[in-house]
């Protein structure tokens, strides 16, 4: 509600599943990296040998793969959804996979965008290189063409398909042999492949893994392929069932050439890895841009985050929220604390500040080094108003043209905590209250409020947004330079559908003012 552009919006929702530290966020799932997290009963389940980190890395080659760079369609779309009775899309880690990312899906960050943070958080959380993460994949509203690779496939049909892909016989070759480094085969859905021998204690599904470190994303698989040791490959290249040697045919289809060349070490194997799963995850459809990458750098590593600007009756505004810092490699230990500055409506920088003093409590993922908060409140008149805040010689461009008022917003009843391991599919009546500030010499009578309210669709388990709840704010009254409006709103949801609603406001005859407001969930 006080960023700039929704792109931002979108990068900010990205930062907060990648970095911040949450007990039931995108990590639960893959933390520790063996753990097997059954989204449709809710809870981690390890009997199965089933491994979530690895069924994510394969959802996101079973949507890619089918992409055609040559009519830029397809790729990285989440239209995999549409596509799980295929044969070639046997098993359950694709609907696993989707179920538990649409607890993070709203109208902000799409399935696709949670598809690609899910290779990137498998591979960078269980000792892989981290792969840029940029947002703004759109979503596929139907099924892809068919065609990805099985075992049975010829290795003229399978490069064929990876050629299609934008991927030569080396990518193909390096893809795949960073793919198969965590997990394994089921014998539940690859008999032909597996025997029922391998089915056994904590492993009710059968799984024969591709190297002895299965939860380890490392050049394991690679080296007991060329040096003959431990698995060998794994069992598609050990499987006395010829016809399904894939993995096999695939390595020694340029006389193990590439396959050697990523055994001289694991840090070559790590940079080959990063590169081609990049390369997987950027493969999407013409024409939208991807943003730059979210990662922090030691110039972006500070960054403001679940920020809440708010106006009173007495014309004192507020922002509140706190900054991240992420000590990324080369950057100094975190401070602790930083001075906020307020940068005020005409651009200017102010002398009003506040001091940002280190949170012990919140250090994050901890993935790209240390991760702290500081949590800061500005005040300052609304004649004065912001556009920006500077922290540490770095500026952050905000915006109070439009913005939903906290503290003249509430809603009820509250929804049950969060969570990914507790079911939230609770049908209830929520009412939101929610006043709306609006900076505007020529105020209309009224706003409309657009909700974007995640619902099952058709086909595939991943949600999609239906954006046909809309209110009408009347005025209410003014404050200083800003107008106020307001609305009383009820509608029938789900636990679940109230985590990923929002909501965008707008004056007559305009696009959406840039409103992100959660009104159910204002603390996620
Ligand atoms: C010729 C290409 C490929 C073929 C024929 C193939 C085939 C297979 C098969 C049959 C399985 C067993 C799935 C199960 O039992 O649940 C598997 C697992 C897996 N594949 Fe591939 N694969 C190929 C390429 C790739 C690529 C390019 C990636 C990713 C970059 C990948 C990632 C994975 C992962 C992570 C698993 C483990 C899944 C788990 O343990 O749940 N595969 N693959």
């Amino acid at each position: 509600q006080y960023l700039p552009n929704a792109q931002a919006l979108t990068i900010k929702e990205i930062q907060h599943l990648y970095f911040d530290a949450a007990t039931h966020g995108f990590f639960s799932a893959i933390t520790p990296c063996t753990n097997y997290q059954d989204p449709t009963a809710n809870a981690p389940n390890n009997a199965l040998g089933m491994q979530t980190a690895a069924e994510w890395i394969r959802t996101a080659f079973h949507d890619f793969v089918t992409a055609d760079i040559y009519t830029e369609t397809g790729g990285l779309d989440a239209s995999i959804g549409f596509e799980t009775t295929r044969a070639e899309n046997v098993g359950p880690a694709f609907n696993d996979a989707l179920l538990f990312f649409s607890f993070f899906y709203n109208a902000r960050v799409s399935m696709s965008d949670l598809i690609a943070l899910g290779v990137v958080t498998a591979v960078g959380n269980c000792g892989g290189l981290l792969i840029p993460m940029k947002t703004g994949r759109l979503d596929a509203t139907a099924a892809g063409p068919s065609g990805v690779p099985e075992p049975e496939t010829g290795i003229t049909a399978t490069l064929n398909q990876f050629s299609n892909a934008g991927f030569n016989g080396g990518d193909t070759i390096a893809l795949t042999a960073c793919g198969h480094t965590m997990g394994g085969v089921h014998r539940n859905s690859f008999p032909q492949v597996v025997p029922a021998s391998s089915v056994g204690p904590n492993n009710a599904d059968g799984r024969v893994a591709f190297d002895e470190t299965v939860a380890a994303f490392d050049i394991g698989t690679v080296n007991d392929y060329v040096h003959g040791t431990g698995a060998k490959g794994g069992p598609l290249v050990t499987t006395t069932n010829v016809t399904v040697q894939s993995d096999l045919r695939l390595y020694s289809s340029d006389n193990n050439a590439t396959i050697k060349q990523l055994a001289q070490s694991s840090s070559y194997f790590e940079g080959q890895c990063q590169g081609v799963m990049q390369r997987m995850i950027e493969t999407i459809p013409c024409c939208t841009p991807l943003s730059a990458p979210v990662d922090p750098t030691t110039t972006t590593n500070l960054q403001p985050a679940a920020l809440y600007l708010s106006v009173n009756w007495k014309g004192t505004m507020t922002l509140s929220g706190f900054m991240r810092y992420i000590q990324v490699t080369g950057a100094a230990a975190p401070p602790a604390s930083l001075i906020v500055t307020l940068i005020n409506r005409a651009g200017k920088t102010t002398t009003t500040t506040a001091t940002a003093t280190k949170s012990s409590s919140d250090t994050g993922t901890g993935l790209w080094g240390p991760t702290r908060s500081y949590p800061f409140t500005l005040s300052f008149p609304a004649t004065v108003g912001l556009s920006g805040i500077s922290v540490s010689g770095q500026t952050f461009q905000l915006q109070d043209t439009m913005f939903v008022v906290p503290g003249m917003s509430n809603f009820s009843p509250t929804p049950p905590t969060f969570s990914t391991t507790s079911n939230l599919n609770t049908v209830s009546t929520y009412t939101v209250n929610m006043t709306v500030a609006y900076l505007t010499t020529a105020p209309p009578a009224s706003l409309t409020a657009t909700f974007s309210i995640p619902v099952p669709q058709t086909g595939t388990v991943s949600p999609t947004i239906d954006t046909s709840t809309t209110a009408t704010l009347k005025k209410i009254g003014t404050t200083g330079p800003f107008v106020f409006y307001s609305a009383i709103i009820s509608k029938s949801l789900s636990a679940k559908q109230v985590y990923g609603t929002s909501v965008d406001v707008a004056a007559p005859g305009q696009a959406a003012g840039v409103m992100f407001f959660k009104p159910f969930n204002p603390a996620a």
